[in-house]
């Protein structure tokens, strides 16, 4: 005698499993706001100022990204982690977003509330200078500015001893489709035990700067170039990854044409990590 197939689970039923997992989830974001509060004492947040732990953070996004499968789409996993991360970090030292808009206010926005959330403040300014001069006279705050242009070179007050430097670049996991592809440095002040250091960020100036020598480093590094007119030079923010070293950019200068007049480490960040537009981790 041939069974009849079980009966699929009626709305009722589904419901109850959708309220039993949000309950779930609810409950272990409560237990992850308790060991939250048992890790503020643990990590002495109060002498640096900041909570941010951006070589953390970069690692769990990159495993959030790799472990994920299914229907949900990874923008809404990451900005859902985001949120957590970022208000977790807040809830141990309360700091501000400064975000620089002069180029461009809607992309800029989008990044901050993707990877700050809207509990953290978020504070507009006109220029990455003021941006920066705001996160330098705070304790724990961040500057969002642009990481592939720039009208003013906002870097050098980073060169100082104590002052703010460059700690990550977002998106933490990039990819063609990404809702909040603007590519930000994030600037402030944080543990240098707490910095990634596989990207370094070199403030480098030079004289002698031109159409070629630029063309001469492209293929070396990315470089964010500011002209400065008064020594035919530049200001140069320039990242460089493990396969480089700023001897090699040096040398490539020089044989291009141009001097080097000064050079200091700005910041650091992770190695950028691209996926493929439709999650699959790519690396
Ligand atoms: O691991 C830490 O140090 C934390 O403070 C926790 C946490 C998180 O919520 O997971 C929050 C802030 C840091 O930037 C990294 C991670």
């Amino acid at each position: 005698m041939s069974k009849l197939p079980p009966a699929p689970p009626s709305l009722d039923e589904l419901r109850k499993e959708i309220d039993s997992i949000d309950a779930q989830v609810h409950a272990l974001l409560m237990q992850r706001g308790d060991i939250i509060d048992r890790l503020i004492s643990v990590k002495q947040t109060q002498e640096v100022g900041s909570a941010f732990r951006p070589a953390r953070e970069a690692d769990m996004m990159r495993r959030l990204v790799q472990r994920h499968r299914g229907i949900l789409p990874i923008d809404t996993v990451e900005s859902i982690w985001r949120v957590i991360i970022s208000t977790f970090t807040y809830v141990q030292a309360p700091f501000s977003v400064h975000a620089d808009l002069s180029l461009g206010e809607s992309a800029m926005r989008d990044s901050a509330r993707f990877h700050f959330g809207f509990t953290v403040p978020y504070i507009a300014h006109f220029s990455a200078a003021a941006a920066v001069e705001a996160v330098a006279k705070s304790k724990g705050d961040l500057a969002l500015v642009s990481a592939t242009s720039s009208r003013t070179p906002w870097w050098i007050p980073l060169e100082a001893q104590g002052a703010p430097k460059i700690i990550a670049r977002l998106p933490f996991i990039e990819r063609a489709d990404h809702p909040a592809a603007l590519p930000v440095f994030v600037v402030s002040r944080v543990a240098d035990s707490a910095m990634v250091t596989e990207v370094e960020m070199w403030s480098v100036r030079v004289s002698g700067w031109n159409a070629e020598t630029a063309r001469a480093l492209s293929p070396l590094a990315e470089i964010v170039a500011v002209p400065d007119t008064a020594f035919d030079g530049a200001a140069l923010l320039i990242s460089i990854t493990r396969a480089s070293s700023l001897d090699k950019i040096k040398s490539a200068l020089i044989e291009a044409g141009a001097s080097v007049r000064s050079t200091a480490l700005v910041g650091s960040h992770a190695t950028r990590y691209t996926v493929a537009a439709n999650d699959a981790p790519r690396s």
